[in-house]
């Protein structure tokens, strides 16, 4: 990417500077997490800062053990918060997640092209194949990863042909003739594939605005499936060379299917612990994360490599060589992937590892300092093609995440990386901007 190219921002709705002991502080608002004001408000704000998209990740499981100190996962249906949110913001793209692993496409392209609808062409879908939750659906086991994406591609095939089935121009609404629609341009999608049995059409017709794919998931399936289908990939790299890499391969799978390279978006989660002194930041990650519970620490680290660091001393160094061999399936194979690359190319003692963001959250790039640090190392991974936006995911207080939306991102507009305003009103045309 060239220095002068205008970076894509993302804003994650998860309120992940409730994270941690975050949610305890005074200004925390946290009894508003189930309601929709906080979220209008949140917005709204993140559309005065133009950004791209607002985003809700999602799962459709709850862990209960970390309830009694924070509220985890437990969340709101992301479509339907969206659509609440559509009506009382104008511009701002809105990105809901949906598993390809448990709902029937049927419904899941009736929703998104609903908040579409009811946004005036500001959906996209984050496409995401689940890290659990099948006992909630009838499953024994949660399909392999393979099976996982083998089933996304067919899901979203079937996705954009019920999209496609009844098309926008089919449209007429002709009072003078009386003719409502054309029905010639209304066809059966008739798919009958491995997973999916669909006649369709769709019982809804396309808004005239086409709806972005993201895709969350960077194992070589996770890789190709994104690189054939998605407008941006949400991605997890801790550090610049990984994202160079991973940015590199996304393009060069796009050529391999024929597709322009920059139609892929290489978008990395970023989180910002942010205050006015680098001292001030280090104090906020360090009481946010003060009872972070160091046994689910070790299990999470064991889930991915295999390895158990329980018993170690903490300042014990742990290299390459204790790695045993990989687990054949961890829940992820990105996170598993990012954790032993950082241990084969670091040398950190247990204690240093259990405050990386590879252990501690989920590997996304992590900026710990001012305003005018977070921008310096944004320039840096620009200028370095590492990078063509980013998903901010603030950490710590609502007085970081204030300062992304209120001074971090006016700085970037100011410095020619960011836009200074919309351009168009609709989620596909801030992307191709
Ligand atoms: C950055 C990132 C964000 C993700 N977000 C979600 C999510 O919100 N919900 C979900 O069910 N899975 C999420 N996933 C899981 C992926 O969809 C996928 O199931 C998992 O990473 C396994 O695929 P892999 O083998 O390609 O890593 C996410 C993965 C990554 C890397």
């Amino acid at each position: 990417m060239s220095v002068t190219a205008k970076l894509h921002v993302g804003m994650s709705l998860a309120p992940t500077w409730l994270s941690g002991e975050a949610w305890r502080r005074a200004d925390s608002d946290i009894s508003g997490v189930f309601s929709s004001d906080y979220f209008v408000d949140l917005a709204q704000r993140a559309e005065a800062a133009h950004v791209d998209f607002v985003f809700r990740p999602d799962t459709l499981f709850l862990r209960t053990e970390g309830l009694e100190t924070g509220g985890g996962f437990a969340s709101m249906d992301p479509t339907m918060l969206l659509a609440a949110i559509a009506r009382e913001t104008s511009h701002v793209g809105l990105l809901s997640t949906v598993s390809t692993t448990f709902l029937p496409p049927y419904v899941v392209a009736r929703q998104i092209q609903s908040l579409n609808w009811l946004s005036n062409g500001r959906a996209g879908w984050n496409i995401v194949t689940a890290l659990d939750g099948h006992e909630n659906f009838g499953l024994t086991e949660m399909p392999s990863p393979q099976e996982r994406y083998e089933r996304a591609a067919e899901f979203t095939q079937v996705v954009k042909a019920l999209w496609a089935s009844f098309p926008n121009e089919a449209l007429k609404l002709d009072r003078e003739s009386g003719r409502f629609a054309d029905s010639s341009l209304v066809h059966p999608v008739a798919h009958e594939g491995r997973h999916f049995s669909v006649k369709g059409p769709l019982n809804l017709p396309a808004h005239a605005s086409r709806i972005p794919l993201v895709q969350a998931g960077a194992s070589p399936e996770g890789r190709d499936f994104a690189s054939s289908v998605a407008d941006a990939v949400f991605a997890s790299t801790p550090d610049m060379q990984a994202a160079i890499e991973l940015r590199a391969d996304l393009r060069r799978r796009a050529e391999g299917h024929g597709r322009n390279p920059d139609g892929v978006k290489m978008m990395p989660g970023l989180s910002l612990y942010l205050a006015e002194t680098g001292r001030e930041a280090l104090e906020l990650f360090t009481e946010t994360h003060a009872r972070a519970n160091r046994s689910r620490a070790f299990a999470s680290i064991r889930d991915m490599t295999g390895l158990d660091l329980t018993d170690w001393p903490l300042t014990r160094i742990v290299t390459a060589s204790d790695l045993p061999p990989p687990p054949e399936t961890p829940r992820s194979r990105t996170h598993a992937g990012l954790l032993r690359r950082l241990i084969e190319r670091e040398t950190l003692s247990v204690a240093e590892l259990l405050r990386r963001p590879e252990v501690m959250g989920s590997g996304h790039w992590q900026i710990i300092g001012t305003v005018e640090d977070a921008f310096e190392a944004i320039r840096e991974w620009a200028a370095a093609g590492a990078i063509d936006g980013f998903v901010a995911v603030p950490g710590g207080s609502v007085a970081s995440m204030r300062l992304v939306l209120e001074r971090l991102l006016p700085k970037l507009a100011d410095a020619g990386l960011f836009r200074t305003a919309y351009s168009g009103r609709t989620f596909a045309e801030h992307l191709a901007e």
